[in-house]
């Protein structure tokens, strides 16, 4: 399975990203920097978290116009598989590749811990490895990770069960209005999402940093052992 990491200026997330991407693959990722015009064939392109050109106008926003996205664009309409993971995340949503978008978390404050996570479907590339209902711990680091979208967007992806992955107790009890548990505050508890095409992911917390004993366990690691049955050609 071939894959490609793009780095914008101020990226800081991409080598969390290539250890888990080399360690499920076998393969070293590509890295794409955020000025290339053209890509090399890829499975699979990964947005890693960080804070692209400074988090300057909103997060997200300014990497989502950078010559690189048109590429990604092109690979999403050839449909080709796409993860963004946070600051990811937050430039799918500016590139109007997923929908909905990241706001200030409901606290206001950055947040930085871990969080629990429940998967909403085995439907997908990217947690056909968990059952839908499966809980577990994923780290956070994000200042404007509070996912929000309007009535229409929010009764599609929850109607289409493109709700990927929500905020939970550990105990996999799912409270929006908690802020323990729901920790941005965001709607329907809404911690990642899939396209329309089952092809794009979108997710605030880090799977690539919990996939080895060694960084203290394993609970990301299903989303890329998914990603490569569903992917290796
Ligand atoms: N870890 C990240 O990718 C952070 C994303 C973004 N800079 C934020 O603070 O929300």
């Amino acid at each position: 399975m071939k894959t490609g990491i793009v780095v914008f200026p101020g990226t800081n997330r991409e080598r969390d990203m290539a250890i888990a991407l080399h360690g499920v693959t076998g393969r070293k990722p590509e890295m794409l920097w955020h000025r290339d015009t053209a890509l090399p064939d890829l499975d699979l392109i990964v947005l890693p978290g960080g804070f692209s050109y400074g988090d300057y106008l909103r997060c997200g926003a300014m990497a989502a116009h950078s010559p690189i996205m048109r590429e990604v664009k092109a690979f999403a309409e050839r449909g080709g598989h796409i993860l963004g993971v946070c600051n990811g995340f937050q430039i799918l949503t500016e590139a109007g590749l997923l929908p909905g978008a990241l706001l200030r978390n409901g606290g206001m404050r950055f947040l930085s811990q871990d969080c629990y996570l429940r998967v909403e479907t085995s439907e997908t590339p990217f947690t056909r490895h968990w059952k839908k209902g499966d809980v577990f711990r994923a780290p956070l680091a994000h200042g404007d990770g509070n996912y929000a979208c309007d009535a229409e967007t929010l009764a599609e992806l929850e109607g289409e069960g493109r709700v990927a992955f929500r905020y939970a107790s550990a105990g996999g009890v799912v409270d929006a209005s908690d802020r323990a548990s729901n920790l941005n505050g965001s709607v329907n508890a809404i911690a990642g999402v899939i396209s329309a095409n089952n092809r794009i992911c979108g997710m605030m917390p880090h799977p690539e940093d919990l996939v080895d004993p060694l960084m203290g366990g394993v609970d990301g690691k299903p989303l890329f052992d998914g990603l490569v049955e569903a992917l290796v050609r």
